[in-house]
């Protein structure tokens, strides 16, 4: 098989161009980060494509200037991949590496190029310059590579590592021949499987990039359909699920969970002297009350209007009560701040403990839901416990 490098770069090339107005035109609409990441992919492909189309057509320069123009789109383009995925993947930009990376590669080539021509060693030069590049990819994609739901992420983790075993592979070919072949048209095994995925790199790449797009897409809608809007807690749908988890763990440990329904006392009075917008505000700040007085692992939810669940693993039932005293006086010591003023607010709260023989956590939610009418018929702004199931 004859490999032709200008052909090569050719296909390379419309490939890089064709998915960079892809990219551009099908992620006009949208403005998190994943889509401004897909852009600066998109970017990238643009100048990987005007080096490719300078490499493939010479445009009447020497061939000195074409490899030093086309390097240079290539490895700006190269800096701008790795900035994207990090941008999609919320990393850190890592700019200055990037762009150290891509002029050390540069000067790199072009001294073994012009200086002190050797094409082993600029070979050399150039893969480690990818592995460099390829070593930032997958430090960005090796964080939670572990989680189920990051298969996108495991592939192209994968798909970078290959690509830095073929380098290897490359390099140790070429420096352990008889006769290293001149040129990567040379027709040995490593330069056909070579070319053959170095064509297919942009659009490999940028199928990666959309895999992993459509799985941030996926999480961040499962996370909000799973959210309080409002408050930033989980929801009943949350905490449903986050439920069966717990009761599963608990079962396994043999160890009961405590449940407290926590319900603002005379809420409707704080919407009716300030409005909705002032009582929404006073919601956040409960929160935020009760979520410091609990230990990790501890859950809070919201479960209605003005009522909280919290699940907490592990726990007797003195340490239930004491955790329900603690929130319960840390929300009334709390001062709310309404239009300049600060008020007090109060919760009642209902607890229970869910057996580990219980099957789900319906009969400790009932309970905690009588003693939270016990505690509001008490007087309010105390706690009742139910009696075990
Ligand atoms: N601002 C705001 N108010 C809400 C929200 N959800 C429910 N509420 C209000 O919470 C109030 C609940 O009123 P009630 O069920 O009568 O309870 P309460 O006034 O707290 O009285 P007790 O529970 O008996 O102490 C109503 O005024 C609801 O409009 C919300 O998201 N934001």
């Amino acid at each position: 098989m004859h490999l032709n490098v200008e052909t090569l770069a050719l296909i390379n090339g419309g490939q890089a161009l064709v998915l960079a107005l892809l990219l551009w035109f099908g992620t006009r609409n949208g403005s998190n980060n994943a889509v401004q990441g897909l852009r600066m992919r998109a970017t990238a492909l643009l100048i990987e494509a005007c080096g490719d189309f300078i490499l493939a057509f010479d445009f009447k320069l020497s061939s000195l200037t074409v490899l030093l123009v086309g390097n240079t789109f290539n490895l700006s383009a190269q800096a701008l991949t790795i900035v994207a995925l990090r941008i999609v993947l919320n990393r850190t930009l890592r700019w200055r590496e990037a762009i150290a990376l891509g002029v050390a590669g540069w000067l790199g080539v072009t001294y073994f190029a012009t200086v002190h021509p050797d094409y082993l060693l600029r070979v050399l030069w150039g893969s480690v310059f990818l592995s460099c590049n390829a070593a930032l990819n997958i430090a960005a994609l090796w964080g939670g590579c572990s989680k189920r739901d990051t298969r996108a992420q495991c592939l192209l983790l994968w798909a970078y590592l290959l690509a830095v075993a073929l380098l290897v592979w490359r390099n140790v070919t070429l420096w352990t021949a008889v006769t290293p072949p001149q040129g990567i048209g040379a027709p040995t095994v490593v330069n056909v499987v070579y070319v053959f995925l170095l064509g297919m790199q942009p659009l490999m790449a940028s199928v990666g990039f959309l895999l992993l797009y459509n799985e941030i897409l996926q999480r961040e809608l499962h996370d909000l359909a799973r959210i309080d809007p409002l408050t930033g807690v989980t929801n009943r749908l949350g905490l449903l699920e986050a439920s069966e988890t717990l009761l599963a763990r608990a079962r396994s440990r043999r160890e009961p969970i405590g449940v407290l329904l926590i319900d603002a006392d005379h809420f409707k009075s704080i919407n009716d002297r300030f409005g909705h917008d002032d009582g929404d505000r006073v919601l956040l700040e409960l929160v935020y009350s009760i979520r410091r007085m609990l230990r990790t692992g501890d859950l809070v939810g919201r479960v209605g209007g003005e009522e909280f669940l919290v699940l907490s693993p592990s726990v007797k039932e003195a340490d239930l009560l004491a955790l329900a005293e603690r929130i319960r006086n840390a929300v009334e010591r709390t001062s709310f701040h309404i239009a300049g003023q600060a008020y007090t607010l109060t919760v009642s709260i209902g607890a229970a403990i869910a057996d580990p023989g219980e099957l789900d956590m319906m009969g400790a939610r009932r309970r905690a839901d009588t003693a939270l009418y016990e505690a509001k018929r008490a007087g309010r702004n105390c706690v009742m416990i139910s009696a075990t199931a």
